[in-house]
């Protein structure tokens, strides 16, 4: 197994090692405990005019991780300010990597592939999913350990998933019960490469396996029965990997060579559809409305819901459509919609992941009903966001049948959601569900009560000025 350096003893029980090393979470800017805030979205006038949503979430956590890993200094323009990002920022500086704002880019000066060093204190993940999952890769083949804790939200979350293909490549974990965190992870060099098909659809399991194979010699190879979001693939491209993307027996396979440097690179971040998802939402909704969003991202593997919406009667059209970082990228011109409830073929399902919160609310204003299913992935997110937005929106008058893998939703054929006026909606830390109530405030008729706002912070630092944009 892995060799330790200075700070860690790897013999040392979790508990212990943990408690030696426990970063204050109350100094943690990311912390969200301290400051729980509660807030009424009222019904909206129209929503109008131009606004840009931040930077992609995915994009900004893997140019950082990437910039860090390059020899060299890598320029990152519209990087995302949000918690989660700032979480993956703190961890790669506690590995050695510096990383500073200049102006509105930051710089990352990246310390080579396979130069990451011992970390002196615990690395606190707050509630970034994406955080852990893959730098918990990126460490596995190094020689060094690493304790990773998380907030209330992130601490239930699934880590096995990562563990297993990991663990086959010689690292060694020590999870809390059900594989959680608080985890030790000791990385080993060399770590062995694999061949890993992936149980799940999941981009963070991919992208684990394959950070973990940048430093192991030789050739690890994912495969991928359901694709799901490609930036790694694009990313490591640009960075100047060894990557080889193809097809075989109609699976995706992702093969990467390790041991071979990243050159740093500009990247320019294009703004995240999945925060673009919400004004879109709120400007179907609410009566009057005719909103462009510029500069969002349409990756293919990410653009489900646009295609979901506009199947239900969405009037979305994309203008100016062009390249930005190797993404594409459009301005949405979003108007006011009469929508009618569908079945959502389940095969979208990763292409539109993180946005089914929002697209609950618009199948709860839809005529006709709505059918999901094949969402079990849902349930285990910042929140099972299945049991939140069955509860939420029940509580704001919609119809709702929650399955095991999706909703069932009867929609009110565009009148507004009547809740009851002292319903409140319970976030459970979890960003997308407040976000996703928010906009069902606004095209509600008296109102819907978020009881925690403060996670919206981890992805969408600004939504509250953007809201007031869009609605003045
Ligand atoms: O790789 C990524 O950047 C992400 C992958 C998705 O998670 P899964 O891989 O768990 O589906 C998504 O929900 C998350 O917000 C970001
Ligand atoms: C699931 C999400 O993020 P993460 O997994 O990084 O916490 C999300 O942003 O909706």
């Amino acid at each position: 197994m892995g060799t330790c350096r200075a700070g860690f003893n790897s013999a040392r029980a979790l508990p212990e090692a943990i408690a030696t090393v426990k970063a204050p979470h109350a100094s943690q800017p990311f912390d969200t405990r301290d400051r729980v805030t509660s807030f009424r979205f009222q019904p909206s006038r129209p929503l109008t005019g131009h606004i840009r949503v931040p930077g992609d979430k995915s994009i900004s956590h893997r140019s950082l991780m990437f910039g860090a890993l390059a020899l060299g200094r890598s320029r990152i323009s519209g990087l995302l300010e949000g918690e989660d990002v700032l979480a993956t920022a703190a961890a790669l500086r506690a590995m050695g990597a510096t990383i500073e704002r200049d102006g509105d880019d930051w710089l990352v000066d990246g310390v080579g592939v396979g130069g990451l060093l011992q970390p002196s204190a615990a690395l606190d993940m707050g509630n970034s999913g994406t955080s852990t999952r893959l730098l918990m890769g990126l460490v596995a083949s190094h020689a060094i350990t690493a304790v990773f804790t998380g907030d209330a939200s992130l601490s239930r979350r699934p880590m096995n998933r990562v563990i297993d293909p990991i663990s086959l490549m010689g690292a060694r974990f020590e999870p809390s019960p059900g594989g959680t965190l608080p985890l030790l992870l000791e990385g080993i060099e060399p770590a062995v490469p694999v061949t890993y098909r992936l149980p799940v659809a999941s981009a963070q399991v991919k992208s684990a396996v394959l950070l973990a194979g940048l430093n192991t010699p030789g050739v690890t190879t994912v495969i991928e029965p359901v694709p799901t979001r490609d930036h790694t693939e694009r990313m490591l491209r640009g960075f100047g990997a060894r990557i080889e993307v193809g097809k075989e027996d109609g699976e995706r396979v992702i093969r990467v060579h390790g041991r071979s440097d990243l050159k740093p690179c500009d990247v320019i971040v294009p703004g995240d559809p999945s925060s673009a998802a919400f004004f879109v939402v709120a400007a179907l909704l609410v009566p009057g409305s005719d909103l462009v969003i510029e500069n969002v991202g349409l990756n293919p593997t990410r653009a489900g819901l646009i295609e979901v919406l506009r199947a239900m009667g969405g009037n979305i059209k994309e203008l100016d459509q062009r390249e930005v970082g190797g993404e594409p990228v459009a301005d949405l011109r979003v108007r006011h919609s009469v929508l009618t409830g569908i079945s959502v073929d389940p095969a979208l399902a990763p292409s539109m992941i993180d946005e089914f919160p929002v697209l609950f609310v618009a199948a709860a204003m839809a005529e006709g009903r709505t059918v999901t299913s094949g969402l079990e992935e849902l349930r285990v997110k910042e929140s099972d966001r299945l049991a939140a937005m069955a509860a939420a929106l029940t509580g704001a008058g919609a119809q709702i049948e929650e399955r095991e893998d999706g909703l069932v939703i009867d929609g009110t054929g565009g009148a507004p959601l009547r809740g009851s006026a002292n319903s409140r909606t319970k976030t459970h830390l979890d960003h997308r569900i407040a976000m996703a109530m928010a906009v069902a405030g606004l095209a509600s008729s008296n109102g819907v009560e978020v009881d925690d706002t403060a996670p919206i912070a981890t992805s969408f630092p600004n939504f509250m000025t953007l809201i007031e944009e869009a609605c003045t």
